[in-house]
């Protein structure tokens, strides 16, 4: 595709020279262009790509997008912002892949990953092929790729779903962060799908307070379209208990659909039975009730599941092949995973790293704790720091037994974290130890039949980031080494 072919999506540029080269890739980062690329400035919160033209040009750009006049041998166009410009010149670049696949979107606080899971999971069942993209990884068919990002940047998230598009993909289940929102990194991407999970404290070191976080929340439900498209109606779906729900009906044209357990809703969860061997509930909807039976604990589970039950049937699938399907779902790395050496007690690695997701977890695990409840749990550094206190004081008043750790401390003293995670507890059932692995390791050699330790925060995550240096480190096998020295020891 030529230059101009490409500018001409945007209302308003200039542009240096007359020449029109042809571009044979995108880039938004100089260390990643190739000849033929055509290089976007963007201003960045470390650094701003205008700096990096010279080496762009060096490493063989042939025309640059920047939002300023710059000197350079090739052309430039210069547009008013170039992460609108990537979005869009992205988007037409690949074929507008979005288009013509089926997106479904999960935003909220808590739950996305594991509803995409649940989601791609009812897909492959009905014999799709996914593509999914999210906190874990980004998913092609059977091939994984690593991320950095929830939602990748508006590049990344075109370039894959132009290959999900080439590998034969018919859906796509896509995590959508409130960030990835603020800085359109979803821009021109078709979505027909949004769902809402819920809305709780976190990232307020970014948005600044709750009512900027669900704005920013809000833009995927505003910008979804409408229903007018026969061929492609768009829908919310909306999680019925939460409040934030009635401002993103406020804000979305498209046809809304609601899910819950406690208000009157389309999809609905009634009778729940908690046991040890999974959760059953009666499913309401369309004046029908199935029974549900799933092999996963905890209320905002049986959230998860309506929401990707809801999903899957406006996406057609029939209902019985989603119950079926469901029935057959294991879990989702990290998340509420069980660490099973054949000691005598529990030992559970979670990601919940936000007030409500530790409450909600805390709750979930004590339902199937006959023991002591112990919980190991830290704070991630240079991240919202008034979630802190909060995590500490739900930690403590949950389970019997806490031990404050470290958490990816970045470039905070771990110290501080620590402190800043007492600051508002109000009993003794805790100790500090800093040190995850001999957090890890005290819990497991003090543990007694029947307790459950949770080792929350990390999930699936394989690295402790302390400093500017990332270190291996995976909870699940820190807990599997200590589990099996305490069981050597006894033995
Ligand atoms: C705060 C934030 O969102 N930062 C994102 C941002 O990085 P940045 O602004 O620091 O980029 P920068 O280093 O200043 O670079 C600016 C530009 O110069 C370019 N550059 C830079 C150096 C160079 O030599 N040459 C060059 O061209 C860069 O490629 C870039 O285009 O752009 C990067 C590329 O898109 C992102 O990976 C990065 O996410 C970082 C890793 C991050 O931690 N983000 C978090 C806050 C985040 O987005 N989280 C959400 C939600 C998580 C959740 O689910 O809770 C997410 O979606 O991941
Ligand atoms: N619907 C839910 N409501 C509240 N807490 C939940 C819900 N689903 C999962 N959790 C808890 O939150 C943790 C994180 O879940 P998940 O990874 O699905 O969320 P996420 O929204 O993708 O998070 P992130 O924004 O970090 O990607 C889980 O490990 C669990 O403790
Ligand atoms: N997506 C979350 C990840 C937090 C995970 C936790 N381990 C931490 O590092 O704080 C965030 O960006 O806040
Ligand atoms: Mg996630």
């Amino acid at each position: 595709m030529n230059l101009n072919e490409l500018v001409q999506h945007i209302h308003h540029y200039s542009i240096s020279s007359e020449n029109n080269p042809f571009i044979t890739q995108l880039d938004n980062d100089s260390r990643t262009v190739k000849s033929g690329s055509l290089f976007f400035c963007i201003k960045g919160f470390t650094v701003d790509g205008h700096d990096y033209v010279q080496q762009a040009v060096a490493n063989g750009a042939v025309a640059i997008i920047a939002e300023k006049p710059i000197k350079a041998e090739v052309p430039v166009v210069i547009v008013r912002d170039t992460n609108r410009a990537l979005a869009i010149m992205a988007d037409v670049f690949y074929g507008q892949p979005s288009h013509s696949l089926h997106v479904i979107s999960v935003t909220g606080t808590n739950g996305k990953t594991t509803t995409s899971h649940y989601i791609d999971h009812i897909f492959r069942y009905h014999s799709k092929k996914t593509g999914m993209i999210g906190t874990i990884h980004i998913k092609i068919d059977d091939e994984t790729y690593p991320v950095k990002n929830t939602t990748p940047d508006q590049l990344l998230l075109q370039q894959s779903l132009h290959k999900m598009k080439n590998k034969g993909v018919e859906m796509v289940v896509m995590e959508v962060s409130s960030h990835a929102l603020d800085l359109g990194r979803v821009r021109g991407c078709d979505i027909d799908i949004a769902i809402f999970t819920n809305l709780s404290h976190d990232h307020l070191d970014y948005h600044h307070s709750m009512e900027e976080y669900r704005n920013a929340k809000g833009l995927l439900f505003s910008s979804l379209g409408n229903t007018y498209n026969i061929e492609k109606p768009k829908v919310a779906i909306l999680n019925e208990d939460d409040t934030a729900s009635e401002y993103y009906k406020k804000v979305s044209s498209a046809q809304i659909l609601t899910y819950g357990i406690e208000k009157n809703s389309d999809f609905m969860a009634k009778n729940i039975r908690y046991t040890a061997e999974g959760t059953y509930f009666d499913l309401h909807y369309e004046g029908k009730i199935s029974p549900v039976k799933l092999k996963l604990v905890g209320k905002f589970n049986v959230y998860n599941i309506l929401a990707a039950i809801t999903s899957c049937y406006v996406s057609k699938i029939p209902m019985e092949t989603i119950l079926k399907a469901i029935g057959t779902i294991k879990g989702v790395p990290g998340r509420f995973e069980l660490v099973n050496e054949g000691q005598p007690f529990t030992v559970i690695v979670d990601y919940a790293h936000t007030p409500d997701s530790l409450e909600n977890i805390l709750k979930a695990a004590k339902q199937i704790t006959t023991n002591r409840l112990i919980c190991i749990v830290g704070c991630g550094g240079d991240r919202d720091r008034t979630k802190r206190p909060l995590m500490g004081r739900i930690a403590v008043e949950r389970a019997d037994w806490t031990i404050f750790t470290s958490d990816n401390p970045r470039t905070e003293k771990v110290e501080q974290i620590i402190a800043d995670m007492e600051s508002e507890v109000s009993n003794n059932k805790y100790e500090v130890i800093v040190d995850r692995e001999k957090a890890i390791f005290h819990a497991m050699k003090s543990a007694q039949k029947g307790d459950c330790i949770i080792i929350a925060g990390k999930g699936h995550e394989t690295y402790q980031v302390i400093g500017k240096e990332i270190i291996s480190f995976d909870d699940r096998k820190v807990a599997k080494a200590a589990i099996k020295a305490k069981l050597r020891k006894q033995n």
